[in-house]
């Protein structure tokens, strides 16, 4: 089993050599999915792996614009239309200065994964900018997203392609694309998700990121008795994932101890509460501010420079910043701290060396394509809303995402149970995932 793997794996290599994430997110799949090909002849022989890490359109585009000391910028755009096989295109836009080939296309394979976990009917594509949007003025993310929407517009559609947000893109970008889509296209559609709520945004969609991965945890700790009541938890980023998978938590009867962006994290030793919650949102949402501007308002904080939460001592953990946050060092911090569960908000946050000293100690570890689905799912929720033009209740929505992550998690226990009992989490996912597009595939022929 292990020469095929490789076989396959150098082979993948010798197409996207210099493109690290991309190979790294390729591996943990292959690892667990090609043995599962092997034993099942319906999947073998068809080269149907091999076919889902070739993306099926690559988009790259230049994007102009104007800063507000008048002089003209230069950024690269990119949409990664992966798989589409059992539905349109979906999956975020990420602006930051990091983006590049390798990191969009292991975001767009593994939203391929996720989102045929949700059960609902999406394909998989991500897409973003080397754009950085930190310092910019209003004025000028407005510019960069009008001239970014510019070239996209003509490769998306609601039927095609249905972009959201991720990291750097949230409400206000959403707003500016949408704005500029609908003005070239001369149509109201749901082209994006993640829209307001007055026009054609879905209740519940901001949260459902972070709420999701906190159901998620929740229906793992369930296997063991246990819930959030009186753990204490630590929590890396303070974007949008973060901030509702807190809120979730603390609902919950959970302690959050930490918070961090990329300047470092604030360890709070009473807790972040809902009112020191609200504070961090007002910070990070509408003041733009970096984390460690808590400790003016709550100076008993601790910020602590450059480093990544994972040194304090806690019973879960939810990384949800960025990928690669959580090394094997980290994850033999948490582990002799006691952690007893992992859940991933962010993409691949977890090293593979990380991920496999949490397996080697049999905690409960959630990889980011099932523990973070719940934010896509909404997504495709906002979708049906807009295709019915009808809105669902908060309460209608969150039902329906708490349903949905106890379906995948049914699924990651399906596919992902050893022969001791002990759930392997990664390995269900990848397979899951793997089934439904991969019978699609077979369905739709060579194409
Ligand atoms: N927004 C969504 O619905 C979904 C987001 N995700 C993933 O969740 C993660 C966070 O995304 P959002 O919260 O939406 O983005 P965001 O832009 O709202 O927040 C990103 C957070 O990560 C931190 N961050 C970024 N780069 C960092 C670095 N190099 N080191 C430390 N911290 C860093 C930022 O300071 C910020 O707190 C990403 O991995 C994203 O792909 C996954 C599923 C859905
Ligand atoms: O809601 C969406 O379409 C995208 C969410 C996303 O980018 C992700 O799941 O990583």
């Amino acid at each position: 089993m292990k020469s095929k793997v490789k076989a396959f794996l150098d082979l993948v290599k010798e197409r996207n050599g210099h493109e690290s994430e991309f190979l790294q997110a390729v591996e943990e799949v292959a690892e667990t999915v090609i043995p599962y090909i092997v034993e099942n002849d319906i999947y073998y022989g068809k080269n149907i792996l091999l076919r889902m890490v070739e993306p099926e359109r690559v988009i790259m585009f230049r994007v102009c614009w104007v800063d507000d000391a008048g002089e003209i910028q230069v950024n690269r755009g990119y949409r990664i239309q992966m798989n589409s096989a059992i539905g349109p295109y979906k999956g975020g836009l990420r602006f930051h200065p990091t983006v590049n080939l390798s990191i969009l296309k292991f975001l767009a394979f593994e939203q391929v994964f996720k989102n045929s976990l949700t059960t609902l009917p999406m394909g998989g594509g991500k897409g973003g900018s080397d754009f950085d949007p930190k310092g910019k003025s209003d004025n000028e993310i407005m510019r960069f997203c009008h001239a970014f929407m510019g070239e996209l517009f003509r490769h998306i559609g609601h039927n095609t392609d249905v972009p959201a947000g991720d990291i750097g893109v949230g409400a206000r970008e959403i707003g500016f694309l949408f704005g500029m889509y609908k003005k070239i296209s001369n149509g109201f559609t749901g082209v994006l998700t993640g829209k307001g709520m007055s026009w054609g945004g879905s209740l519940i969609r901001p949260e459902a990121t972070g709420y999701g991965t906190v159901y998620f945890a929740q229906k793992m700790l369930e296997t063991k008795g246990q819930d959030f009541e009186g753990k204490s938890v630590v929590i890396s980023g303070s974007g949008n994932v973060a901030q509702y998978a807190a809120e979730k938590v603390l609902q919950l009867g959970g302690k959050v101890l930490t918070l961090s962006d990329s300047s470092g994290y604030i360890y709070d030793a009473d807790g972040i509460n809902a009112e020191k919650l609200a504070h961090v949102m007002e910070l990070k949402n509408v003041k733009r501010a970096r984390i460690n501007a808590y400790l003016d308002t709550y100076p008993n904080a601790k910020f602590v420079k450059g480093k990544t939460p994972w040194e304090i001592g806690c019973d879960i953990a939810m990384p949800c910043a960025t990928q690669n946050e959580l090394h094997e060092n980290d994850a033999e911090a948490l582990l002799k701290n006691g952690c007893i569960c992992v859940a991933e908000g962010a993409n691949m946050p977890s090293t593979k060396e990380a991920v496999a000293a949490f397996h080697k100690a049999k905690i409960l570890f959630a990889p980011g394509k099932a523990s973070n689905a719940g934010g896509v799912a909404t997504s495709g929720l906002e979708m049906t809303q807009n295709s019915l033009r009808f809105k669902w209740t908060r309460d209608e929505v969150d039902s329906k995402l708490k349903d949905i992550m106890g379906d995948i998690h049914k699924s990651c226990i399906e596919y992902g149970t050893d022969d001791d009992g002990y759930v392997d989490y990664v390995r269900g996912a990848n397979i899951a995932g793997f089934v439904k597009v991969a019978d699609a595939m077979l369905a739709q022929g060579v194409v």
